[in-house]
């Protein structure tokens, strides 16, 4: 397991220009797999492990070649137990069979120790859990993120480590500071060093990335104008950008343009129940992914 500062260079490339080229051919929406009690209630699924399993495998099957990215939410599977977990390895190892890429929404966060661990579920070539992203909680400090960092650029892999978050609550913590020094510009200054220091490929000529570097932020579409309040700008943020938010949250195509002028290609747009909320059919599914990815195009077009 890595540890220590990132250094880690993969000869595998970067996640980064990988997700940016995937998202420039298919467009910008990440496709959640949320399998909620009332989706599968309302999809005539059983609320439990096959029933999560079969609504997933739906999901991939709607999705692929119709959006670049699928977002499996983990919480959503770990309650139905070892079981669970069992669906979601399916649920991942069909998505990157049909080759989507793939954002474990696990949302992990610990001491350096305990990362490494997580890091290694999530992150290691050939885990049963690998995933190409995994989401990251940084409120134990930024820091005791590098065992997952240097394990992603070890591996060719990435993660989106929250900074505004969507919910409401959320600025309790992250705006904590206030516009000169807010936890959240931490973050974004943090994840942004962390891409320019791996930006060249390393002394072996691994590495590197052109596009987009493999730290990427989750920004909540939702966040109005506390960018511009916390003096956070995103227009030159090296990496990826994830935006929850979008739909069923209430965040729409404007809201979207606003808060992320700028970050062009880099922009991954979340949506989970608005599009979940067209199954169970396979083909109604895939129209509406199809048509979230259109409407996105133009909602996002430079004007
Ligand atoms: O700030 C965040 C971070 C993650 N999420 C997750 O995204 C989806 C949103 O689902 P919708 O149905 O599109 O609202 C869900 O899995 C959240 O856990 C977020 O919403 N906000």
């Amino acid at each position: 397991m890595s540890a220590g500062p990132v250094t880690a260079r993969s000869p595998r490339g970067g996640a980064g220009d990988r997700l940016v080229r995937a998202m420039a051919e298919h467009g910008p929406l990440c496709v959640g797999i949320d399998p909620h009690p009332g989706l599968l209630r309302d999809w005539g699924l059983a609320d439990d492990a096959d029933g999560a399993r079969t609504f997933g495998l739906r999901v991939v099957e709607a999705a692929a070649g119709a959006a670049a990215v699928v977002k499996p939410q983990v919480a959503l599977f770990e309650r139905h137990g070892a079981a669970g977990l069992a669906a979601l390895e399916q649920v991942l190892t069909a998505a990157a069979d049909a080759g989507l890429e793939l954002i474990a929404d696990a949302k992990r966060g610990d001491i350096g120790s305990t990362m490494a661990a997580y890091a290694d579920a999530w992150l290691r070539e050939g885990s049963p859990l690998a995933a190409d992203w995994v989401t990251l909680s940084p409120y134990l400090g930024f820091g005791s993120l590098d065992p997952a960092l240097n394990l992603a650029a070890e591996t060719g892999r990435g993660a989106f480590v929250l900074a505004l978050t969507s919910n409401p609550e959320g600025a309790s913590v992250q705006h904590v500071g206030g516009p000169e020094a807010s936890v959240a510009r931490g973050i974004v200054a943090a994840a942004r060093e962390l891409n320019e220091r791996l930006r060249e490929p390393g002394p072996e000529g691994a590495g590197g990335w052109e596009l987009a570097g493999p730290c990427g932020l989750v920004i909540g579409a939702t966040v109005g104008a506390s960018l511009s309040r916390l003096g956070i700008d995103l227009a030159d943020f090296p990496g990826p950008i994830l935006a929850p938010g979008y739909g069923a949250q209430g965040a729409t195509e404007e809201d979207l343009a606003r808060v992320f002028a700028g970050t062009d290609r880099r922009l991954v747009v979340s949506s989970s129940r608005a599009i979940l909320r067209h199954g169970p059919e396979v083909a109604a599914l895939r129209r509406e992914i199809l048509g979230t990815n259109r409407r996105l195009a133009a909602g996002l077009a430079p004007s």
